[in-house]
């Protein structure tokens, strides 16, 4: 065991009320927004496959060229509530928007930089806009804040020189100062998701991110901080040398998901976020360059989360007019009609202890009432849902949540072994099961001797 000064600050879940409110949320909407929607992925008439906010690194453009796209941003179309009522109606509970990406660019008028949204043409405070528009919505807000800069002259990659050292000190009070003034500008803010924390620098002065999580917290009591900003006195990530998590919640998967009977993560608070194509967060012009996911994808991938213990941030990147993509609005939609019959198998729903993965789909149990759900994806041929109990647990009665009068026969064949019995009809959708559980008499069923 290492002593630490920069690890683990506590160990286990977070109990208090803000930490319980994140974990129940489940469902957010992440979105990508900056001077990199402008180019849309394309560049004097070729089109870059990779990242399109990272356009300005694949076609080797400039930090003045890159620069003066804010002379172009002015999002005519764009209106917050529009947003906000698509986010709400595909049932989101939280939505993380980036306050300043690795381009640099600010959407809100900070003082520390001229690289901002009120030197556009478009002018107004953007993450206010937001922030106001999705809480009326009753959706909590989280900031991303990216801490490599690709435009600001002080930021490092690696600290080799004394001159380095000069310069990334700076740079790390110009980010505290931003991170500061986002936290006391915009007190409903419940969360801050930081990103851009790999390189040696950072790894270099883990004492600063300990400082920043802690001003953080100190200014928003409460507020829940991502395991990627902190690195500890030896530069590890997300774990301490310890082994210890940092911050509130592990944010490492991103584009994937843990195994379903990956049953580690269960035992911390962790979030997993995700593209619709195959690796765009800012908006691309043309996504058929890349396999998008369905929205029956996506809601399987928010249940399995969700069975898991984690929270699911789905990805939006908003065109450079201030409007959202069709593909996008259609997914929410999609998504939406979803959540609007079956979000209580997902909203202060987590992991169903102890229950073992069926090949069906997935277990996900209410933090508070311990009701537990089976969300169906996969219908065997035999239509006999054959469910694996817990250990002296057997199920009393089985109803579908969205149509509880529809009955589904019970029939405990074995030791441990239920089958249900799904009516002769066609499912376009997954469904929900609502499962009564009840102990049993231990000695019903006895294992064969061998
Ligand atoms: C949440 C995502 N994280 C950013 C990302 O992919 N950074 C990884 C990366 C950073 C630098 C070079 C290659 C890849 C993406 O742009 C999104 O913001």
């Amino acid at each position: 065991k290492k002593l630490l000064k920069y690890g683990a600050q506590y160990e286990g879940k977070r109990t208090d009320a803000a930490m319980q409110k994140w974990r129940s949320n489940r469902f957010g909407q992440f979105i990508h927004w900056g001077l990199y929607a402008i180019p849309g992925g394309e560049w004097k008439g070729k089109t870059y496959t990779y990242a399109a906010e990272f356009l300005k690194s694949s076609a080797h453009i400039p930090n003045s060229t890159w620069d003066s796209l804010q002379y172009q941003f002015n999002p005519v179309k764009f209106d917050p509530k529009t947003w906000a009522k698509m986010a709400k109606k595909m049932g989101v509970k939280y939505m993380t928007i980036t306050t300043k990406h690795h381009e640099g660019f600010c959407l809100w008028p900070t003082q520390y930089t001229k690289f901002n949204i009120g030197n556009t043409p478009y002018k107004k405070d953007i993450i206010k806009a937001l922030v106001d528009a999705y809480n009326s919505e009753g959706i909590d807000v989280n900031f991303y804040y990216s801490v490599l800069d690709w435009h600001h002259p002080d930021w490092r990659y690696d600290i080799k020189t004394k001159e380095d050292s000069i310069a990334f000190s700076r740079y790390l009070t110009f980010a505290q100062n931003q991170l500061k003034e986002l936290a006391e500008n915009y007190p409903s803010v419940k969360g801050f998701w930081f990103d851009g924390t790999w390189d040696q620098s950072i790894k270099k002065n883990g004492w600063w991110t300990l400082q920043v999580e802690q001003m953080l917290k100190s200014i928003r009591p409460g507020v829940v901080v991502n395991s990627r900003l902190r690195a500890d006195d030896y530069g590890a990530r997300h774990f301490d040398s310890n082994g210890k998590m940092m911050g509130d919640y592990e944010s490492g998967y991103e584009r994937r998901l843990p195994s379903p009977t990956d049953t580690q993560v269960i035992h911390r608070d962790w979030e997993a976020c995700m593209t619709i194509p195959e690796n765009q967060w800012g908006y691309h012009k043309k996504w058929d360059i890349s396999y998008t996911k369905t929205p029956l994808e996506l809601i399987e991938m928010l249940v399995q989360t969700t069975s898991l213990g984690g929270n699911f941030l789905l990805n939006f990147g908003p065109k450079p007019d201030g409007t959202i993509r069709i593909e996008e609005q259609q997914i929410a939609e999609h998504i939406g009609n979803w959540m609007k019959i079956n979000s209580a198998a997902i909203y202060n729903a987590g992991h169903a202890k102890g229950w073992p993965r069926q090949d069906w789909g997935y277990f996900t149990q209410n933090e508070t009432t311990g009701k537990l759900y089976a969300v169906v994806f996969n219908i065997p041929i035999s239509g006999i849902l054959k469910i694996q109990t817990l250990e002296g647990i057997t199920i009393s009665k089985a109803s579908f949540l969205e149509k509880p009068d529809v009955p589904i026969t019970v029939k405990e064949i074995a030791k441990k072994q239920v089958n249900l019995y799904l009516p002769q009809q066609s499912f376009s959708e997954p469904f929900v099961i609502i499962l009564d559980t009840i102990n049993e008499n231990k000695n019903k069923y006895i294992d064969a001797k061998t």
